[in-house]
């Protein structure tokens, strides 16, 4: 049984979410899905097409974490299993944000092998798990494709190998995860403040 309350907070949360990612230029045009865990098998999921910026609470809807709907006939993003296989594999997951901002979508064509290494930058340490400038943090990159499925077996057999809170998109976006969603807000804007200061590093050094 979903957890009425639970659930009416997750909406709430993601709703003021997509007003924010929108207001900080996140996800354009109707680009971007999140979500909120509610327990071990469900999840509330944007619904698919929907404006992230103008989000209201009937936008998000419950599926498991296969993408079946629970008690609605609104069609789940379209990359929902995403965020299903993150809550699968990751006990500790709470939140899933997907962002299509302008330095992810160049920062992951610019960086041609399969993974972007962060290292040197005090704000990597707003990322979970990160405790120095000194570490160096794994971005995983992946090609892009409409196989969703495929990309979320690609992506479980890649987080096997490595531990990160975050992966990219080549082309298309960031998906990031935490315990919930402020450190999931907190991921995205670190994490695009880290790309363009790649970006910018990467521009001054050709
Ligand atoms: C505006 S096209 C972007 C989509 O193809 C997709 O990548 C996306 O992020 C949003 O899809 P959605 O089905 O609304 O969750
Ligand atoms: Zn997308």
């Amino acid at each position: 049984m979903i957890d009425l309350e639970q659930l009416a907070r997750a909406q709430q949360a993601i709703v003021e979410a997509g007003r924010q990612l929108y207001a900080a230029g996140q996800v354009p045009a109707t680009g971007g899905n999140f979500s909120v865990r509610l327990d071990g098998s469900h999840m509330a999921v944007t619904a698919s097409g929907r404006h992230k910026g103008r989000l209201s609470v009937a936008d998000i809807m419950v599926t498991d974490f296969a993408t079946r709907p629970l008690g609605s006939s609104l069609k789940p993003s379209d990359e929902a299993r995403l965020h299903g296989q993150l809550y699968e594999d990751l006990s500790l997951a709470g939140a899933v944000l997907h962002t299509h901002s302008k330095s992810a979508t160049l920062l992951s064509r610019v960086e041609r092998s399969d993974t972007l290494w962060l290292s040197g930058y005090e704000l990597q340490k707003a990322l979970e798990g990160v405790a120095s400038h000194d570490a160096r943090v794994a971005v995983p990159i992946f090609d892009n494709t409409q196989d969703i499925a495929a990309l979320a077996d690609a992506v479980r057999q890649r987080l096997d190998e490595q531990a990160c809170c975050a992966y990219l998109i080549r082309g298309h976006g960031l998906y990031t995860w935490a315990r919930d969603m402020n450190a999931c807000l907190r991921h995205v804007e670190a994490l695009d403040f880290l790309f363009d200061c790649e970006l910018e590093l990467r521009r001054g050094l050709s």
